[in-house]
């Protein structure tokens, strides 16, 4: 099901970063369409170490033709394309200090909250549901009247991909860790781009949740009280998306947005 794009198409513009076992380029693709050349802006991924088993089907056959190589064999390249979405990472966004409103944060959660809907509906887990996985699409200007969009990106490796080498492999990934990783994000939005036990080391967080230890919480209750009952630490308890978008859009129409709708950034 993979739709094949001859190198040759693909410009390599700058580095936009590394990943444990990617490297992130902008680029731009060529196509010719009804005679006329026409040239998008991609976000290419590229796979510096092929795993056995990740994207079995598809790299299985590409990882044979890597393992060998002859002047009579083509060479092979594992790199995802990727639409380019413009403002890149939310939590880059944030950190920068783009300063946004409750109420452009909620529109963001909202979005994310209808798209880890869409994939419980598939029953599909996205597995890595975080500030740097979401991204901005268009920032949204209030004195416009138009609001940001967002788009989540691929989860990358999985992290049980990752058990075998850097992390411990979740057993069972469930639609329910999305949950919990939902209000991790939202939680991750209020506070500016910054993650959990930001700066922790492993043990520091591994005992936070062992004891299951909750985020500090939002001065806002009712935003505190959502993301909670997201990270449950009892999964079946956990909010079913229905009722998380419901909770949103509580909180959008709910009077603290207008009491802090012009919130200075550095709360
Ligand atoms: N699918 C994607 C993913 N990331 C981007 C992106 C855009 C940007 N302006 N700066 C970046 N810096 C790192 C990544 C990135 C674009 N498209």
């Amino acid at each position: 099901q993979f739709h094949m794009i001859k190198c040759e198409d693909l410009k390599w513009a700058e580095c936009l970063g590394q990943g444990s076992f990617t490297r992130i380029f902008k680029g731009y693709k060529t196509d010719i369409r009804d005679g006329e050349k026409h040239v998008t802006d991609v976000f290419l991924k590229e796979l510096d170490v092929v795993h056995k088993n990740c994207w079995e089907s598809f790299f299985e056959a590409a990882s044979l033709m890597s393992q060998i190589s002859h002047k009579h064999l083509p060479g092979v390249k594992n790199i995802m394309v990727q639409e380019f979405v413009k403002y890149g990472a939310l939590d880059l966004y944030l950190k920068r200090g783009g300063s946004v409103s409750v109420s452009w944060k909620l529109d963001v959660a909202k979005q994310l909250a209808s798209a880890l809907n869409f994939l419980e509906e598939k029953n599909i887990v996205h597995g890595n549901i975080c500030g740097k996985n979401l991204l901005l699409a268009r920032e949204g200007d209030p004195s416009q009247g138009s609001s940001p969009f967002i788009k989540l990106s691929d989860p990358g490796i999985s992290v049980a991909m990752l058990g075998k080498n850097v992390l411990e492999a979740p057993d069972n990934l469930t639609l329910e860790c999305d949950k919990w990783s939902f209000g991790a994000t939202v939680w991750e939005i209020f506070n500016n781009g910054n993650t959990p036990l930001q700066g922790c080391d492993l043990d520091k967080k591994r005992q936070f949740y062992e004891s299951f230890k909750q985020l500090p919480p939002s001065q806002w209750t009712e935003l505190a009280d959502l993301v909670s009952q997201c990270m449950d630490y009892q999964a079946a308890f956990r909010p079913s998306c229905r009722s998380i978008i419901r909770q949103l859009n509580s909180l959008i129409t709910s009077d603290y947005v207008i009491l802090h709708a012009t919130e200075p950034v550095a709360q």
